[in-house]
C-alpha cells in the first residue's frame, strides 16, 4: 500500500490571523514550490481556517449549535474557509501539483462536535493516481447541535487513522510546542501536565495549541506519532531529515 503522508498547514501560516480573511499568497507560493519538489510523496493535505473562517464561526456562535438566529453562519463560515481552500489549490496547481479541494461539509456528519461519519475511500483512491486532496477545517452538520466546527486538527487525526498513515505533520507559525521559549522535543500524556500550553494568540474557536495537542495525543494513543514544526521545515519533515520541532508520542 502507498505510504501516505498527512500534512496540515496551520491557518496561522497561510493567513494573517489578526486580519479579516487575509490570505498570505506569497507564503502559499513558497509552500507550493516545496510540495512540488516532493511530488513523489503521496500527500493528503489539510489546512486550517485562520482569519478565513474563525471570525465567522465565532460571530455566528456555530459551536454553540444552530438556533433560528445563526443559521446563515453555516453558509458564511463555509464560504470563508472555502475561499481559502480555493487559494491553496490554485497555488499548488500553479506550481504543478495535481491538487483538488475537498470540503468536509459535503461528506462528514458530526455528533456533539466529533465526526461520526466521514468517507475517506475516495481520498485514498486519489493518492493512488498522484492527486493531492486538499481538505480543510470546516463547519459540519451535527446531529446534536445542528452544526459544529470540525478543526483541521480533528481531520488530521481522522485521516491518519483511516488511511493508516505513519507520517503526520502539522506546520505552524511556531518552531514547535514551546516551554520558556524553548522547543519541547517530545510530548506524551505524562509530560503534557507540566507544560504551559495555551490557545491561539488570535481568534480561534478550536482551542489553538491546546486543542491541537488534545487531538494529537489521542492519535498517539492509537499508535500514530505526529510532529509539530515551523512551516519553513516542511521540506525537512518530508525528507525525514529533522524538523527541529515537537514529536507527540504515546507514553513509553
Ligand atoms: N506552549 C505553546 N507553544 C507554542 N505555541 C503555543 C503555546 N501555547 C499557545 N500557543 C499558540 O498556539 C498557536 C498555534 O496554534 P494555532 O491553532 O493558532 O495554529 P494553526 O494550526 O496554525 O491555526 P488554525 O487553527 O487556524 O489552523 C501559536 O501561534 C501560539 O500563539
Ligand atoms: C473555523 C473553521 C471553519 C475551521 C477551523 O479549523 P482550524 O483552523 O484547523 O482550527
Amino acid at each position: 500500500m502507498t505510504e501516505r503522508v498527512v500534512l496540515k498547514l496551520g491557518g496561522s501560516v497561510i493567513t494573517d490571523k489578526s486580519g479579516a480573511c487575509a490570505i498570505d499568497h506569497a507564503r502559499l507560493r513558497d509552500i507550493a514550490e516545496e510540495l512540488a519538489a516532493h511530488r513523489e510523496t503521496a500527500l493528503v493535505l489539510v489546512h486550517g481556517a485562520g482569519s478565513c473562517g474563525h471570525p465567522e464561526a465565532r460571530r455566528y456562535r456555530i459551536n454553540d449549535g444552530l438556533t433560528d438566529d445563526n443559521v446563515p453562519g453555516v453558509y458564511e463560515t463555509h464560504t470563508a474557509v472555502s475561499s481559502l481552500n480555493a487559494a491553496v489549490v490554485d497555488a499548488l496547481r500553479d506550481a504543478g501539483v495535481e491538487a483538488i479541494g475537498i470540503h468536509p461539509l459535503d461528506l462528514g456528519l458530526a455528533e456533539d462536535g466529533r465526526l461520526v461519519s466521514f468517507e475517506t475511500r475516495h481520498i485514498a483512491e486519489m493518492t493512488e493516481h498522484g492527486i493531492v486532496p486538499v481538505l480543510h477545517g470546516d463547519v459540519v452538520m451535527d446531529r446534536l447541535r445542528g452544526s459544529c466546527i470540525v478543526s483541521g486538527d480533528q481531520l488530521v487525526t481522522r485521516l491518519a487513522a483511516a488511511l493508516g498513515s505513519r507520517r503526520v505533520g502539522l506546520a505552524t507559525d511556531v518552531t514547535g510546542v514551546l516551554q520558556n521559549g524553548a522547543v519541547v522535543p517530545r510530548i506524551d500524556r505524562s509530560t503534557i501536565e507540566s507544560l504551559d500550553v495555551g490557545g491561539s494568540g488570535n481568534t480561534d474557536v478550536t482551542g489553538g495549541m491546546r486543542g491541537k495537542l488534545a487531538e494529537l495525543l489521542a492519535l498517539a494513543d492509537a499508535g500514530i506519532d505526529s510532529h509539530i514544526f515551523h512551516v519553513s521545515k516542511i521540506g525537512r519533515f518530508l525528507d525525514d531529515t529533522g524538523h527541529g520541532g515537537t514529536t507527540i508520542t504515546a507514553k513509553e
